[in-house]
C-alpha cells in the first residue's frame, strides 16, 4: 500500500530517532523503519550494555587497587548475575523506543528498508513516498573470511554470553577487544587478544597503548601482536586458531573484533543513485548524498569522524536544523573526545601527541606521571599519565591524552577547555570542589 510523509527514516538508532522524533516535534509527517531492535546498537548492544557489565569491573579493579590497604578481599564477578542486571537495562529498550517514537507523532514501520527505482521505499506490502529520506542503517560486526569463520562469534554474542568461559579470544586489537578482554579478564576468563600488526588501538596515543597494555598484562591478559590468523578449527574442547606458519591456540571461544561494516547492501541504493564506498555512504557537508532528496547520517556514513553514540546523536541535531531552515552552514563538528573504557581508561582528544612531536614548532608537549598524585594515589591506581598539548603561538590547550581510571571524567574538561579557547589563567581563575579530578586540572594545565 503506498503511504505518503514528509520525512522518512530508516534506522531507528541514536542517528535515526533522534532526527525522526524531531522533525516531527517540528511538525513534519515523519515515518521510521527499523528491521530489528528499536534503539539500534548503543543501548540494546552497544555502550550502554557494555558499561553495565563494565561497572562490575571498576568495583572489582577497585577493591584489588586497596587490597591489604583497608580491604581484606577481592570480590568475585558472578558473571549469570552480572548478565541479569544488564538484561534490566536492555530489555524495556525496544518497546520503550517504540513507544516514545509513537508517542511524539513518528510513524512506525518494521521490516527491512530498500529503495525502488521510483524513489520509493519499500518495506514488506508498504511502498512508502517522502519528500526526504534519511539514511541512519548504522554498522555491523565484521567478519575475517577465513577458513572456519563461521565458528567466530560477535561482540553481539559476547553481551548476550550466558557463562564466561575458561578461555577467550578476540581476533582484532581495537576498542572493542580492548573493552572485552578487560571485562572478561575480570570475569575470571584466561583471555587472548591477536592483532595483526604491532599496533593495536592505532588510532590511540601509542605510548599510552603500550602502557595499558602491560597493565592488562599484568592482570594475566596475552597479547599477541604481528600474528595474521588464518584458520579456527573446531576441537575436542572449543576451537583451535592457527596462522600459516606456527602459531597455534587453543581457545573455548573465539570473537571476530576486526571492526564494523556500513549496513548499505539491503538498501539497494543504486536504484535511487546514492554513492558509497566500503566505510559507508558518501555526503556533502549538509549530510546531503549524490541524491539530493536522501541525506545520511550516523554510522553509515563514510567519514573522518569517529563513529560513536554523540557523533550519531550531533549529527541527527544537525540535519534537524538544516532541513527545518534553521541552519544553512554546513556541520561543523565540535572537539570530539574518543575513549577505551578498559582498565585502566584511555582517552584522547584534538591535536595527537604524534602530531605535537612531530611539529614542535607549532606544539607544546608535555607529559605528566600523576601516579602519585593524591587523586590517584589515594584510590592505589597503578598508572596515571596525562599528555597536555598547547599551542606555542596562543599557549591554548588543543589537544590531550589520559590514560587513567578518571579519564572518562579528565577528557570531557579537557575538551570543553579547548571548545571554548579557555587559557590556563581563566582556570586559574575558577572555583572547583576539593579534592576532585577537576580541582587538579590546573596542575595539568597552567
Ligand atoms: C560493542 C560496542 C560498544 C560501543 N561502545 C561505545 C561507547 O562506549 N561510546 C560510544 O560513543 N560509542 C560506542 N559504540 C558505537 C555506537 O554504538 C555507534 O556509534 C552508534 O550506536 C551508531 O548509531 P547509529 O544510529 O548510526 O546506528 P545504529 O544504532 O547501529 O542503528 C542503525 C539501525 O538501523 C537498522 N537497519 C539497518 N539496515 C536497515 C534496513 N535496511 N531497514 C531497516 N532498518 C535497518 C538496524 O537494525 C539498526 O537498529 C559501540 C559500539 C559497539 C558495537
Ligand atoms: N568506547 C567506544 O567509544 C567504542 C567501544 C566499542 C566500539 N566502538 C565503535 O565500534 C567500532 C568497531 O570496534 P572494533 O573494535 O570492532 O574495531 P576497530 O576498528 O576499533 O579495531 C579493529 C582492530 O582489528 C585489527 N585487525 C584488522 N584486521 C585484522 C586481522 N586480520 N587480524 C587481526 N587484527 C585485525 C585492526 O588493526 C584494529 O586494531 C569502533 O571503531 C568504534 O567506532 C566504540
Amino acid at each position: 500500500m503506498k503511504k505518503n510523509f514528509d520525512s522518512v527514516v530508516i534506522g531507528s538508532g541514536v542517528a535515526g530517532r533522534g532526527a525522526a522524533s524531531s522533525l516531527a516535534a517540528a511538525g513534519k509527517k515523519v515515518a521510521i523503519v527499523e528491521e530489528d531492535l528499536w534503539g539500534g546498537t548503543c543501548p540494546n548492544r552497544g555502550c550502554d550494555p557494555k558499561k553495565v557489565l563494565l561497572s562490575a569491573v571498576e568495583a572489582r579493579d577497585a577493591a584489588l587497587q586497596l587490597k591489604e590497604k583497608g580491604l581484606h578481599t577481592v570480590p568475585e564477578v558472578n558473571w549469570p548475575d552480572l548478565m541479569a542486571f544488564k538484561e534490566t537495562f536492555t530489555r524495556p529498550v525496544p518497546e520503550q523506543t517504540k513507544d516514545s517514537l509513537q508517542s511524539s507523532g513518528v510513524t512506525t514501520f518494521f521490516g527491512n528498508a530498500s529503495f525502488t527505482p521510483k524513489q520509493t521505499l519499500q518495506v514488506n506490502e508498504d511502498e512508502l513516498e517522502a519528500e526526504q529520506f534519511i539514511i541512519a542503517t548504522g554498522a555491523r560486526p565484521s567478519f575475517l573470511d577465513i577458513e572456519g569463520k563461521e565458528h567466530f562469534l560477535t561482540s553481539n554474542d559476547f553481551l548476550t554470553l550466558p557463562e564466561m568461559p575458561k578461555t577467550i579470544t578476540f581476533v582484532g586489537g581495537g576498542y572493542i577487544a580492548f573493552e572485552f578482554a578487560a571485562i572478561a579478564n575480570a570475569a575470571g576468563a584466561e583471555v587472548h587478544l591477536i592483532q595483526h600488526n604491532d599496533r593495536p588501538l592505532k588510532a590511540f596515543d601509542k605510548e599510552l597503548v603500550d602502557l595499558l597494555m602491560k597493565q592488562l598484562e599484568a592482570k594475566g591478559v596475552n597479547f599477541h601482536l604481528n600474528i595474521e590468523i588464518t584458520k579456527i578449527t573446531a576441537a575436542e574442547n572449543g576451537f583451535v586458531i592457527t596462522d600459516d606458519s606456527d602459531f597455534q591456540l587453543n581457545s573455548d571461544l573465539v570473537f571476530c573484533t576486526t571492526g564494523r561494516i556500513p549496513n548499505t547492501e539491503a538498501l539497494h541504493l543504486e536504484n535511487v543513485g546514492v554513492e558509497y564506498d566500503k566505510k559507508g555512504i558518501l555526503v556533502n557537508g549538509y549530510l546531503q548524498t549524490s541524491n539530493a532528496a536522501i541525506f545520511a547520517l550516523g554510522d553509515v556514513l563514510s567519514k573522518k569522524q569517529p563513529k560513536l553514540t554523540p557523533v550519531s546523536s550531533f549529527e541527527a541535531d544537525y540535519l534537524v536544523s538544516h532541513l527545518t531552515e534553521k541552519q544553512s552552514e554546513p556541520i561543523a563538528y565540535p572537539s570530539i573526545p574518543t575513549m577505551v573504557f578498559s582498565g585502566p581508561k584511555l582517552t584522547q582528544v584534538g591535536v595527537t601527541a604524534e602530531t605535537a612531536a612531530d611539529n614542535p614548532n607549532d606544539y607544546e608537549l608535555s607529559t605528566i606521571d600523576a601516579t602519585k598524585w593524591f587523586s590517584y594515589s589515594r584510590t592505589n591506581e597503578p598508572i596515571s599519565t596525562v599528555k597536555i598539548i598547547t599551542d606555542k603561538k596562543t599557549g591554548l590547550l588543543v589537544g590531550a591524552a589520559c590514560l587513567n581510571n578518571e579519564a572518562d571524567e579528565l577528557i570531557n574538561y579537557f575538551s570543553r577547555m579547548i571548545d571554548q579557547k579557555m587559557s590556563a589563567e581563566e582556570l586559574s581563575k575558577k572555583v572547583f570542589a576539593y579534592p576532585t579530578i577537576a580541582s587538579d586540572l590546573s596542575y595539568f594545565y597552567s
